[in-house]
């Protein structure tokens, strides 16, 4: 077990962005984790164009949620958009006891009786001891904080010839205050929110996968939404110690079959895009199922069991390294669909709406937008229009 060790990351150039993790020795780290500038250190810190995250600061509120605490958004939040963006504070290797390490650990400083205590301490945020615990039913047992708040991060490994993932959890202070489902609209094993870590800038993003109106309270998915009714909530029940009661979930007995039909539409979706028809083949005939009635299906099963933002397949629930949320996928595959059939009308329809999505993820799609507008213009740039036709 000695090859773990223990590591304290300074974030620059804010400290009070300090991480305590306990890594891998071949876990690939930048040396020092450089504050973006959606992170930057606040009203005080150097002056910066207005971000996505600005707007994000104030776009929720944590609030009391009868005795637990939820996320809750202020303002009109569009698809797509980025309600958050935060480092980890606290990351440990997946599927190994912490208490199993503890002597292999280096961690210095005044001595815990429990490895949790020891990690927490060196975190310097008041906030995480006042995160929820659901295994001792309240407040401030590190052990049970890192149990019920932890989500799952990979992290790029040296291999032998290409980094590999390993797996980890961290702990966030803010997304931690997410329900997995709302108090009113019950909605949730379609969450309204998804998160995805991005190990190159060690960083979380919080984005909406549908509009969130002020006032409704921001979820994310707890487990892999594409498991059948019955696994969701015996691991919700398990880990969480609490029962789903979530649209999705309480389905009236009164409608026969509708919980089998859930289940096989989440399936069907988990597979969908390694299922796909070939775009190639299609625009040349030799696929001739109709793509884009195939990609609109899909569409209407994500707005019906709420999973705009899963993508599936590999890694179905994490979304771990996936840039583009999984409704996003669809529009650009519906742009390269009716951009190679040559129809003017479609292809722009679903251009504008790419454009929609791209000009909420952010600043950092800019030059994304510039050539959505350009083919929004002139229809007859985009690069492979009309193929499909030529066939
Ligand atoms: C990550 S915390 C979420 C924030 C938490 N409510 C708080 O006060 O900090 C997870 C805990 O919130 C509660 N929770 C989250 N979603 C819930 C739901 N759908 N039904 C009941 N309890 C839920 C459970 O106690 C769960 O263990």
């Amino acid at each position: 077990m000695s090859v773990y060790r223990y590591h304290s990351l300074q974030f620059s150039p804010a400290p009070e962005h300090r991480c305590a993790a306990v890594l891998h020795s071949d876990v690939i780290l930048p040396e020092t984790i450089h504050q973006s500038s959606e992170l930057g250190a606040g009203p005080s810190g150097p002056r910066r164009s207005p971000s996505p995250v600005h707007k994000a600061r104030e776009a929720y509120v944590i609030n009391e949620r009868l005795d637990d605490k939820g996320m809750f958004a202020r303002v009109w939040i569009p698809q797509g958009g980025v309600i958050l963006a935060e480092h980890p504070a606290l990351i440990l290797p997946r599927d190994v006891k912490l208490e199993s390490l503890a002597a292999g650990l280096e961690i210095t400083g005044p001595q815990h009786s429990n490895p949790y205590d020891a990690l927490f301490s060196r975190v310097d945020h008041k906030e995480i001891f006042a995160l929820k615990d659901c295994l001792t039913k309240g407040v401030g047992a590190s052990k049970g904080i890192f149990h019920t708040n932890a989500l799952n991060i990979e992290l790029e490994a040296r291999g032998r010839d290409m980094p590999e993932l390993q797996k980890y959890q961290a702990l966030f202070l803010v997304t931690s205050r997410c329900n997995h489902r709302q108090l009113i609209v019950l909605l949730s094993c379609g969450p309204n929110a998804v998160w995805r870590f991005d190990p190159l800038t060690f960083k979380l993003t919080l984005s909406a996968v549908r509009r969130i109106s002020p006032g409704e309270e921001i979820t994310i998915s707890y487990i892999n939404p594409f498991l059948p009714r019955h696994l969701r909530r015996a691991k919700l029940q398990s880990r969480w110690n609490f029962v789903c009661h979530c649209n999705h979930c309480d389905v009236p007995w009164t409608i026969p079959g509708a919980v089998v039909q859930s289940d096989k539409a989440r399936q069907e979706l988990c597979t969908f895009f390694d299922d796909l028809p070939d775009w190639a083949e299609w625009c040349a005939g030799n696929d001739r199922r109709d793509l884009i009635d195939i990609h609109l299906r899909a569409m209407w099963a994500r707005d019906r069991e709420g999973l705009q933002g899963f993508r599936g397949g590999n890694g179905a629930a994490r979304n771990v390294n996936f840039k583009d949320l999984a409704y996003t996928k669809h529009i650009d595959a519906l742009v390269m669909c009716y951009g190679a059939l040559g129809d003017v009308e479609g292809f722009r329809a679903w251009v504008a709406k790419a454009r929609e999505a791209k000009v909420a993820g952010g600043p950092d799609s800019a030059a994304h937008v510039k050539v959505l507008d350009m083919w929004l213009r002139e229809p007859r740039k985009f690069h492979v229009w009309g193929w499909k036709t030529q066939n």
